[in-house]
């Protein structure tokens, strides 16, 4: 059984502008609270470890580039079976580490299935037109249907930016619920392309719309836009997804995408879900990092942790 599977989907809602039209976010006091987060909890030297592991299993391990194969993927999906050398998960007494997901093109999820064959490890397609999602609804749903059809068990699909900058909430929840619909029984999580709605506020209203469509994650970007998740637009999204909770008791997931490389991001995102969210959504099923090269960084770390130097970069697989 799969992680999303042990908890209960987001069913969504009617509509309710009421819940969000009234929000106005406070930019600058968003970005002091997210500038202080890292500063105020510094993590203890020897947990570090430990949550660099929990990040991995949180990974959606990315390949999204015009140049990719089905060799490159299976290389992928190799890495997200076996994400960090056994002599080192050993050495601090942990098995079967795998990375949340992987996630691809439509046209890829076939080789990922196969080379995902006898894992748990979940394939995750983008659809409906990722990255820009200027395509008519019908081909975007169809998109979709392709993605399950290749064997997906979940789908990334992106909203359509406009309808935000016009404030079209209605068009844009009809958009989202569609979409939910033709997901059928696949995690369904919604990128808002945060670095494209200008405003903080844009990405609370939009937050809100995604989850009353019935999102069971909210995902900052494709990896595309200029800019990508950054730690303000993600606090905003977490303490939309807050009042998403305390309004109708479903849990939403979050996954910051595009532009995390670090171990030090994956430890900082950390420390935002527990301290906005609390410590249930430390796990794959209500958090994933959307990443293409995070891994390296923390197979780094994680080596220096265990044998106390770095390892030469052959050493290391590329991810
Ligand atoms: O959803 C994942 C992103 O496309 C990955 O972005 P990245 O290549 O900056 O890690």
């Amino acid at each position: 059984m799969k992680d999303h599977d042990a908890r209960r989907r987001n069913p969504g809602t009617a509509l309710h502008p009421e819940w969000f039209e009234g929000i106005a976010v406070n930019t600058p006091a968003a970005e002091r609270r997210a500038a202080s987060l890292p500063a105020r909890r510094s993590l203890k030297r020897e947990w570090q470890a430990a949550w660099l592991l929990n990040a991995v299993r949180c990974i959606d391990l990315t390949t999204l580039s015009g140049d990719d194969t089905s060799d490159r993927v299976a290389r992928l999906c190799a890495k997200a079976r076996q994400p960090i050398a056994p002599e080192h998960l050993q050495a601090l007494g942990v098995s079967g580490l795998t990375t949340g997901a992987v996630c691809v093109y439509p046209t890829m999820v076939a080789a990922a299935k196969q080379a995902l064959t006898g894992t748990n490890v979940p394939v995750a397609s983008v659809a409906t037109g990722f990255p820009a999602g200027l395509m008519p609804l019908d081909l975007r749903l169809a998109e979709i249907r392709y993605a399950l059809d290749q064997g997906a068990d979940e789908i990334d699909i992106v909203i359509s930016r406009a309808l935000v900058l016009r404030g079209e909430w209605s068009a844009l929840y009809d958009e989202i619920c569609a979409m939910r619909e033709a997901c059928g029984g696949a995690l369904m999580k919604s990128i808002l392309a945060t670095g494209e709605l200008k405003t903080l506020t844009n990405v609370a209203r939009a937050s809100h719309v995604a989850m009353q469509a019935g999102s069971d994650f909210i995902k900052t970007s494709t990896g595309k836009e200029p800019v990508n998740a950054t730690l303000p637009v993600s606090l905003v999204m977490l303490r939309a997804i807050r009042d998403y909770r305390d309004r109708t008791g479903f849990a939403v997931g979050f996954k910051p995408a595009g532009g995390l490389r670090t171990a030090k991001d994956a430890l900082n995102w950390q420390v935002l879900m527990t301290e906005e969210l609390g410590r249930d959504w430390l796990a794959p099923d209500l958090f994933r990092i959307g990443a293409s090269s995070l891994l390296a960084d923390i197979e780094r770390q994680i080596s220096h942790h265990v044998t106390g130097r770095y390892a030469a970069g052959h050493r290391l697989a590329a991810g």
